[in-house]
């Protein structure tokens, strides 16, 4: 069940450093955003936030309000676990549990929410694979070590891993950085069919990728060194790579900065 993100009035602070400020997006569901923009202009931290994720750093705060469809992420009582487990995340580096099996890697989530029923377990874990686009790789060595297969592979895991818990919105931190272009096209081609049960927001580097795999784009910039990151413009890819409305994304897509 894929949800639609409202983001309204967003500032995130390290301690007294102000990250990001004044933020407000929709995020349509079953639909790839894209964040772009120069290095440090607050892409993950913001994207951190869509999942309180930034709350494991000391002084990591927010301001402002981000809904999950009517749910108010950030309102009294709302467990940041829980919120995880509805908006999942894959980061830059795949970092699949480096002693676990495959299979356990991608079993973990469902056991930490207690399920125990081995054959219930198996059926995730394979349609996680098949979803992941992994499974015909790895099938007859889920026993095997997760920290035994190729970059690539091991990204795919993590996916496996992330949807095996049914969240409703995946976040993707330069997913492919540390990817081989063939690794990267198979990652690009498994978010093409996770949006078809997914809220996915991806930040990449990556221009071509951004245009490859997203239907909105958001352009982050910093108004001047030491100023916080803010949302200079975000709407179709299309349009914001073929006509967007500010000169500085301009400027940025067409590799004059950044
Ligand atoms: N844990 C942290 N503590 C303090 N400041 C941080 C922390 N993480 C990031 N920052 C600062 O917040 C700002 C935004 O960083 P962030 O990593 O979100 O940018 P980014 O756009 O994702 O950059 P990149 O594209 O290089 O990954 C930067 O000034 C960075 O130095």
């Amino acid at each position: 069940m894929a949800k639609r993100i409202e983001v309204s009035g967003l500032n995130v602070y390290y301690g007294d450093f102000k990250a990001v400020e004044d933020v407000s997006m929709t995020i349509e569901p079953r639909s790839v955003t894209a964040f772009i923009g120069p290095s440090g202009c607050g892409k993950s931290t913001y994207l951190r936030t869509l999942n309180r994720m930034h709350e494991v750093l000391p002084g990591a705060r927010v301001e402002g309000k981000v809904l999950l469809d009517d749910q108010d992420l950030y309102g009294p009582g709302i467990d940041p676990v829980a919120v995880r487990r509805v908006v999942g995340m894959v980061f830059q580096r795949p970092n699949p549990f480096p002693t676990m099996s495959i299979f356990d890697n991608v079993a973990s989530g469902l056991k930490l929410n207690g399920v125990k029923d081995r054959k219930k377990l198996a059926e995730v874990v394979e349609s996680s694979l098949k979803g992941a686009n992994l499974w015909n790789e790895v099938k007859d060595r889920l026993d095997k070590p997760g920290a035994g297969l190729s970059g690539g592979q091991q990204q795919r895991l993590c996916i496996a891993r992330a949807i095996a818990v049914e969240p409703q919105v995946i976040l993707m931190d330069e997913p492919c950085s540390a990817l081989d272009p063939i690794s990267t096209l198979a990652i690009e081609d498994l978010i093409e069919k996770l949006k078809d049960r997914f809220t996915v927001v991806i930040v990449t580097h990556n221009m071509q990728q951004a245009a490859r795999v997203s239907d909105q784009t958001a352009f982050f910039n910093l108004a001047a060194t030491g100023k916080p990151g803010r949302l200079v413009e975000m709407g179709p890819t299309k349009q914001i790579f073929s006509n967007p409305a500010e000169k500085a994304t301009e400027d940025y897509i067409t590799g004059r900065f950044g």
